[in-house]
């Protein structure tokens, strides 16, 4: 029987994690409050030792405790979202639709991303995990197992890419194409159409800023309007994607699960391995389909630390198998008893079982 995993707070005094990119000054401020907060408190302490030890105990600066930085970040009037990407990324303005009044804290990669989240330095991270056209992005489903956070939110966007440029470029001038490379794919019959040669970047707002901040004439930018308006450039073209309608789904993580509602329709997220043997996966979302639970989504991963299982059959010797992670989402909230025995259920057959979050559904694109 599998143990039910319930996901222990990551904490750190790591505080002073380096790497984030400074782009947003009040992060930076955020940011440095919180050093000071534990610079000052070290620094006063030190001031009482060098004149003795006569003040009353009562009154020397506490150490700095968690309840402090959870007191200092429910203060604050905003919520802070990390995000993989530069401002005018697809990714952050995902990040403010589903907190339109946050600050976003760009970030040069997801595991920067998390770990913002991980080291208190933000509260939430977005992180895209399908898109209508190109499918799941596999990277990130493992990044969700790797980190222990929880989903407690889910965003769907429209995804509409422009052909951007310096003002003054037309599209016949343009000989090469910057772009994120799901973006340069799912714009391919465009650009084949264009006759440019692609480049891959990080991200679709990262190649607006190449282009703008180079000022390159003969190269375009495949990103958004947002994008187009944040780095000065002109929009050429519009809807240039292969599909006309592109839907990308992201997740939020934070440190903490949230409580489910009873007024909103949840979803929930869950990972598992099963063993080998006919009917297992059958019988694993027969346990869903018996309590009249739907999935909205099932996906398999490689068990990166141990892609092989070697089964030893009496009659048919040792057989080699991949093993693998099922991934899914099922509509019903951790409260309702169904999703509670239907976990219960699976525990009896599953090899490993873990949460990943519950979350209201998002409906509106
Ligand atoms: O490049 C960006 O703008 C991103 O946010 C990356 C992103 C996305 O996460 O939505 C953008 C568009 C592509 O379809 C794939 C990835």
């Amino acid at each position: 029987m599998a143990s039910l995993i319930v996901p222990k707070l990551t904490t750190s005094s790591q505080l002073g994690y380096q790497n984030l990119r400074k782009r947003h000054s009040a992060f930076t401020l955020k940011k440095t409050n919180i050093m000071m907060h534990v610079v000052n408190h070290n620094q006063s302490q030190m001031g009482d030792v060098s004149h003795g030890l006569h003040k009353d105990l009562g009154s020397l600066p506490r150490p700095l405790s968690i309840s402090d930085i959870v007191a200092a970040s429910d203060n604050r009037a905003k919520v802070r979202i990390s995000y993989k990407g530069l401002p005018g990324s697809f990714s952050e303005e995902a990040a403010v639709k589903a907190y339109p009044n946050c600050e976003t804290v760009s970030c040069s990669d997801f595991e920067e991303a998390f770990k913002a989240v991980e080291l208190w330095l933000t509260d939430k991270v977005v992180l895209p995990i399908e898109n209508t056209s190109g499918g799941s992005i596999h990277r990130n489903y493992d990044l969700l197992l790797r980190h222990r956070l929880h989903i407690v939110g889910e965003v769907q966007l429209a995804t509409n890419f422009s052909l951007l440029a310096l003002p003054g470029v037309r599209k016949e001038y343009l000989k090469r194409v910057l772009s994120h490379s799901q973006a340069l794919d799912l714009s391919d019959d465009f650009l084949n159409k264009l006759g440019v040669a692609r480049e891959n970047v990080d991200d679709t707002a990262g190649a607006a800023q190449i282009v703008a901040s180079n000022g390159l004439y003969d190269t375009g930018a495949i990103a958004s309007n947002r994008a187009a308006e944040i780095y000065g450039l002109c929009v050429l073209e519009e809807r240039i994607q292969d599909d006309s309608e592109i839907i990308s789904r992201y997740l939020v993580l934070a440190r903490d699960p949230i409580i489910p509602k009873a007024n909103k329709p949840f979803k929930t997220s869950i990972v598992f391995t099963l063993n080998e043997g006919p009917g297992v996966l059958f019988k694993a979302l027969a346990v869903f389909a018996l309590r009249d639970i739907n999935l909205s989504k099932i996906e398999s991963r490689p068990q990166r630390n141990r892609p092989l299982r070697v089964v030893d059959g009496s009659n048919t010797g040792t057989a080699k198998y991949f093993d693998y992670l099922f991934y899914i989402d099922f509509e019903a909230s951790m409260t309702e008893p169904r999703a509670q025995t239907a976990l219960g259920h699976l525990q009896e057959f599953a090899t490993f079982l873990r949460v990943l979050g519950c979350y209201p559904i998002d409906s509106t694109v």
